[in-house]
């Protein structure tokens, strides 16, 4: 790819996330393209596409189920709209002549429809802008390996910089926090509230083999909690959302639900390694979770809205694509830490 011009005059902005499908029909095809992603299923061909077909076969109708409870279809194409007009009127606002752009992994708009889309804006720079403040080899890194095909597929040759996460960058954290704070409150007076920090769930194995993703949410965890400035906040880190036979990282979101139940104490489920409402956050969360803790007995359950379109988070993003349009060497920490563990050489900058 040729190198980026000194100062851009138009930067396309690429916004990724997992994408869901958008009618009851597209839930077995969404299903296989998940699968039979390498990233997902590492297994060569043709066994991946063979296990993909076996499990998306299987679990449509389950997940079919999910998506009737909230109209059918994932709302997280129109929620990820609505944060790219956002981004998009703010970068204006600053003076970054810009257009932002939705790649989505395994329903569309995938890459490659994006990619023209792009080509045909015709931008001097572009700018991958994960919508996974924490960094995954089965989410950000994926994205990023179909994105680049898409590119070289449709022709796009144009600077490309990528930011692979930014799991304490201030605007996401001040707006979880944000988001937090009235409902800690209300929630108080049912007793002494317990944060639940709950993120999607990967198999042991995956973190073991080096993904940065379990690392990365404890670090976010942990940098909310410091916000919220409250003392003595009981809080603990959660994983929920877990699909197959496969061990997965721990504790689970169920396990620390039904302790909360024992406990009796109130509890708030934060949504924190998702920045929008869908399927795992409107049916899990606000449906699944709601039912289990009433039935283990939890006095008061409260489910933190995701940051969506709150202007502290929107403004957090407008200030990263800044600093990356600006940045002079690939970014990796955006707040002067470290951000991948010592043990990781995928970070996408690392070997760039
Ligand atoms: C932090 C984000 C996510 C990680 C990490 C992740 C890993 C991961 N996911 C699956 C399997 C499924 N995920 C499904 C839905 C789904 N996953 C994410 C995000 C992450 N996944 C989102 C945003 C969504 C919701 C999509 C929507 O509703 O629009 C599903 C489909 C739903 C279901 O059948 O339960 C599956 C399956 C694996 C196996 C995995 C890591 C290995
Ligand atoms: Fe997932
Ligand atoms: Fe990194």
């Amino acid at each position: 790819m040729s190198s980026p011009s000194a100062s851009p005059r138009r930067v396309a902005v690429v916004l990724f996330n997992l994408g869901g499908p958008d009618a009851p029909e597209a839930v077995r095809p969404f299903l296989f393209n998940l699968f039979a992603d390498p990233a997902i299923i590492r297994l060569p061909n043709p066994f991946r596409f063979l296990i993909a077909s076996l499990i998306s076969g299987r679990r449509a109708k389950p997940a079919a189920a999910i998506y009737a409870q909230i109209g059918g279809k994932s709302p997280l194409l129109e929620n990820t709209e609505a944060q790219a007009q956002a981004l998009e009127r703010q970068l204006t606002e600053s003076g970054v002549e810009s257009r932002v752009f939705i790649a989505m992994r395994y329903w569309h708009p995938m890459s490659a429809e994006t990619a023209a889309k792009v080509k045909d804006y015709a931008p001097d720079l572009v700018v991958l802008l994960p919508l996974y403040p924490q960094f995954s080899t089965t989410t950000t890194a994926s994205s990023f390996k179909a994105w680049d095909e898409a590119a070289k597929t449709v022709g796009l040759d144009v600077p490309t910089k990528r930011l692979c996460c930014y799991p304490t960058q201030a605007g996401f954290i001040d707006a979880v926090a944000d988001q937090i704070r009235p409902l800690y409150e209300a929630a108080s007076a049912h007793g002494t509230p317990r944060v639940l920090f709950s993120a999607h769930g990967l198999p042991k194995k995956v973190v073991s083999g080096g993904d940065p993703y379990q690392w990365q949410c404890e670090r976010t965890a942990e940098s909310i909690a410091a916000a919220l400035g409250v003392d003595h906040l009981d809080w603990i880190n959660c994983y929920q959302s877990r699909v197959g036979p496969m061990e997965w990282i721990g504790p689970s979101t169920d396990a620390e639900i039904k302790r909360a139940g024992q406990d009796g104490v109130p509890i708030l489920i934060v949504p924190m390694a998702f920045v929008s409402e869908h399927s795992e956050t409107l049916v899990e969360i606000e449906i699944e979770y709601r039912h289990m803790a009433k039935e283990c007995g939890v006095p008061h359950f409260t489910r933190v809205p995701t940051v969506g379109t709150n202007p502290i988070f929107i403004s957090g993003l407008a200030g990263l694509v800044q600093q990356t349009v600006a940045a002079k060497a690939p970014l990796c920490s955006h707040t002067g830490g470290r951000i991948c563990p010592s043990n990781f050489s995928g970070c996408p900058h690392a070997n760039r």
